[in-house]
């Protein structure tokens, strides 16, 4: 369960029974081509699978460098990548014969996903949100209770992402017989990073082959926000042999890197001896798992911000940490402000409303896209919609 330096299971001796049997599961399921089929199969006829790569015509013609491709990860069910991750871990569930889930949910996307599975599969249901969270991200909370499930606001820590997977582990412990924890992205105990990557590899499989139909060979680069890493690793999955195809991360860098106001954990660091003076990630272990985390001193973590509620999180995927340290992924973040910017270009540009999350890919993509020659393409993950994000959005050009 390492990635290089990163990763591993630090959990509990009460928790290794549970770890094993999910590890065999996994194991089992993974050398079962009848199951990856049976999860291809559910995502096409329930989640609108494939999704297209859209090409974004004026948006190309604007910057007036390589083709702009959008995946269009907005157009699953529920409206983000996240559906991929639950459907395939509901199909996991029912192999291992259990009735209940539970989920951590910042943006609320991964909640109304995991809710949406629950109802589908005739799980019960339970989700953890920060009660930060559960007011920034009222529309997905009015689902996630109407589609059946129990959303627990957490009140404790600074009452987002980080707390909303302490309370979820918690729960797991006390209840881990019966209940099954879904984890929403790329992070956390050996083998939960590992299952959530196999099934978003969906997205870089689709990719790889829609960009060498549409645009006749391999795209220069690949731009994905990152929260947790689970809408990025799925699409660099599909480009990782291919060295030529850069791999683009986009962090949250909320009100500036040196704002102590962000969520950037490896953007903010450079790759040689740390010299910008900006407070940033250390090696650490929490939350079963050992990453570059935002934490102070003292190993206590620190109070992440970001506009958008997903990328809010102060640890990110050790299979991105390793993938940054040995120069293979190339991490920059994105404002609160430039985020803004782009979103509302893309729907003036395009007609397509990206997810807060989502627009961080775009403000990098939209800086360097003129910088590449016209010949060459750029593939753009919109991990989601921002339907969700109305009253934020709405707030922000309120006051200019
Ligand atoms: C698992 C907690 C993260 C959540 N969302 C994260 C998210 C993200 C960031 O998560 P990753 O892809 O795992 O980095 C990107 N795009 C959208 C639309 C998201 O909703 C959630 O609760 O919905």
């Amino acid at each position: 369960g390492y990635y290089g330096n990163w990763g591993g299971a630090f959990v509990p001796e009460i928790l290794h029974e549970t770890f094993r049997q999910l590890n065999a599961f996994f194991t089992e399921a993974q050398a079962d081509p009848a199951f990856w089929r049976q999860y291809v199969d559910l995502m096409g006829s329930y989640s609108c699978r494939p999704t297209p790569l859209t090409l974004a015509e004026n948006l190309t013609r604007r910057f007036g460098g390589a083709s702009i491709y959008i995946k269009r990860e907005d157009l699953n069910h529920t409206g983000a990548h996240k559906a991929n991750n639950v459907m395939g871990q509901g199909l996991l569930v029912q192999r291992m014969g259990k009735r209940r889930v539970i989920a951590e949910t910042g943006a609320g996307q991964h909640g109304v996903a995991t809710a949406t599975m629950a109802a589908k599969f005739g799980f019960e249901c339970t989700i953890y949100m920060g009660e930060e969270d559960v007011q920034r991200q009222r529309p997905n909370v009015f689902w996630m209770e109407k589609l059946g499930a129990t959303v627990v606001p957490v009140t404790s820590g600074s009452r987002t992402l980080k707390d909303a997977i302490n309370e979820a582990f918690r729960d797991w412990v006390a209840n881990m017989d019966s209940t099954h924890y879904v984890m929403g992205t790329v992070c956390g105990p050996h083998p939960f990073p590992a299952m959530v990557a196999w099934f978003q590899k969906i997205i870089g499989e689709e990719a790889k082959e829609q960009i060498l139909a549409a645009h006749g060979r391999l795209p220069a680069r690949v731009y994905a926000c990152v929260g947790g890493g689970s809408n990025a690793m799925g699409i660099f999955q599909g480009f990782l042999a291919d060295e030529e195809v850069e791999l683009v991360g986009v962090e949250a860098g909320g009100e500036g890197l040196t704002s102590g106001r962000h969520a950037s954990r490896l953007a903010a660091i450079p790759t040689t001896a740390d010299t910008d003076g900006i407070p940033d990630a250390t090696p650490g272990v929490a939350q079963g798992y050992k990453t570059m985390f935002l934490q102070d001193d003292d190993g206590q973590m620190k109070d992440t911000h970001s506009v958008a509620a997903g990328l809010d999180y102060i640890g990110v995927s050790p299979m991105l940490a390793d993938l940054w340290e040995r120069g293979r992924v190339r991490m920059t973040a994105a404002t609160d402000t430039e985020v803004m910017e782009a979103l509302q270009l893309a729907m003036a540009s395009e007609g397509i409303i990206p997810a807060l999350e989502s627009a961080h890919a775009f403000v990098q993509a939209f800086k360097e896209a003129g910088e590449l020659s016209p010949e060459s393409a750029i593939i753009i993950n919109q991990s989601g919609r921002g339907d969700k994000d109305i009253f934020t959005i709405a707030h922000a050009f309120k006051d200019p």
